[in-house]
């Protein structure tokens, strides 16, 4: 791969829904993506998950911006790479910055697949080829309304039913759910919300039978939901904490948690992802693909990761159609009984629209070879 010609978008999409967690509402998505043209004329795709706020992680949009206008891609122009672990190799020397790495290791690996004529599943050792998904429920503000897209979601087929928690919102919620729906897989996502002072609040949460608990204590710990792991039956989840291979290997050694979420972005791409699955894998521990309210690109490539086999629990991947009014891709993702088929075609497998990119798009600038 030599990358001769990379376009820099920034896009801004109104989300169907307004989607609430414990550290705020979004109506919008205001993101990166990443257009690189090799010199065989072939393209590779690429999308940030991050958010406008840091209230997920510590990146935006325009600290991804920043890292790869001004390092991640002034590095990559005009180099060859035989592997896309050559440039995870190259640019180690960044700190951090996973969301911003992932954009381009993603269109790398996009472009990789696509040079040698394969769909990127296959390259990235998937053997999976149609995947069960679940849904992310937003914070509502009536449990009557939450109760009503319950039953909507279970009507269409989702395999795993995911609510978001927060303090106020919690025990009480589940046990409404449960009173209506006593043996759906259920699970609640705290995202951070709560210390080992709420530990007594916690433990109720295990009479519901929920099939984990994503992320209750800090962002960036492992000690405390070590702790709390011990004390409690409901299996953690970990997401926040869980940013690289060392991370997940430390997390398991403390029994930290049971079950972990992979997000590509969080981790910084498809090279990582792939060494915490197998891991995992090696551990019993399940993982899933998480999902960061991605446009077309972004869930692509997590269709294509959770095709790997320890991706044993649905994840967040929806339909376009569950976030968007219209998708930036051809065709769109569609969920029928709660699975996505993998595309057959080569690299991600869908085609990005370009009118829709434009249409979406705020900021694009571009980079070639002097
Ligand atoms: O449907 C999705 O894309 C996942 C939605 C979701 O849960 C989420 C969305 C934005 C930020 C963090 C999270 C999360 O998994 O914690
Ligand atoms: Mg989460």
């Amino acid at each position: 791969m030599q990358p001769k010609k990379i376009t820099l978008r920034k896009l801004q999409m109104k989300l169907k829904q307004p989607f609430t967690t414990s550290f705020g509402t979004q109506t919008e998505k205001e993101f990166c993506i990443l257009e690189v043209e090799d010199k065989n004329g072939n393209i590779g795709w690429g999308e940030s998950g991050a958010l406008t706020f840091p209230g997920y992680n510590e990146e935006t949009t325009i600290t991804n911006q920043h890292i790869l206008e001004d390092f991640l891609i002034p590095s990559i122009l005009g180099n060859s790479y035989d592997h896309p672990d050559q440039f995870n190799q190259q640019i180690s020397y960044i700190r951090r910055n996973r969301m911003a790495k992932s954009t381009v290791e993603t269109a790398i690996w996009d472009l990789y697949a696509k040079n040698n004529g394969v769909p990127l599943y296959k390259v990235l050792g998937g053997e999976k080829k149609d995947i069960k998904v679940g849904v992310s429920i937003g914070i509502k503000d009536s449990i009557k309304e939450l109760l009503e897209t319950i039953e909507e979601k279970m009507d269409k087929g989702f395999h795993k039913i995911k609510v978001k928690i927060k303090p106020g919102k919690d025990v009480e919620v589940i046990r409404e759910i449960r009173k209506v729906f006593p043996d759906i897989p259920l699970m609640a996502d705290a995202n951070s919300a709560y210390t080992l002072k709420d530990i007594d609040l916690l433990k109720q949460l295990d009479q519901f039978n929920l099939l984990m608990i994503e992320q209750p204590l800090e962002h960036d710990d492992i000690i405390h939901h070590s702790k709390l792991q011990k004390q409690i039956e409901t299996p953690i989840c970990l997401d926040e904490s869980i940013c690289s291979y060392e991370d997940a290997k430390n997390a398991i050694e403390l029994g930290s948690c049971k079950i972990i979420n992979i997000k590509i972005g969080r981790v910084g791409g498809h090279s990582e992802s792939i060494k915490i699955h197998n891991l995992c894998k090696e551990h019993n521990i399940p993982v899933w693909c998480g999902g960061m309210l991605e446009a077309g690109i972004g869930r692509a490539h997590n269709i294509a990761i959770t095709s790997l086999s320890q991706f044993l629990i649905p994840g967040d991947t929806g339909p376009s159609q569950q976030y968007w009014h219209e998708d930036i891709i051809q065709p769109e993702v569609e969920v029928k009984n709660g699975i996505v088929q993998l595309p057959s075609g080569n690299g991600i497998g869908y085609t990005v629209d370009k009118e829709k990119v434009k249409k979406y798009t705020v900021y694009e600038k571009q980079f070639t070879v002097s």
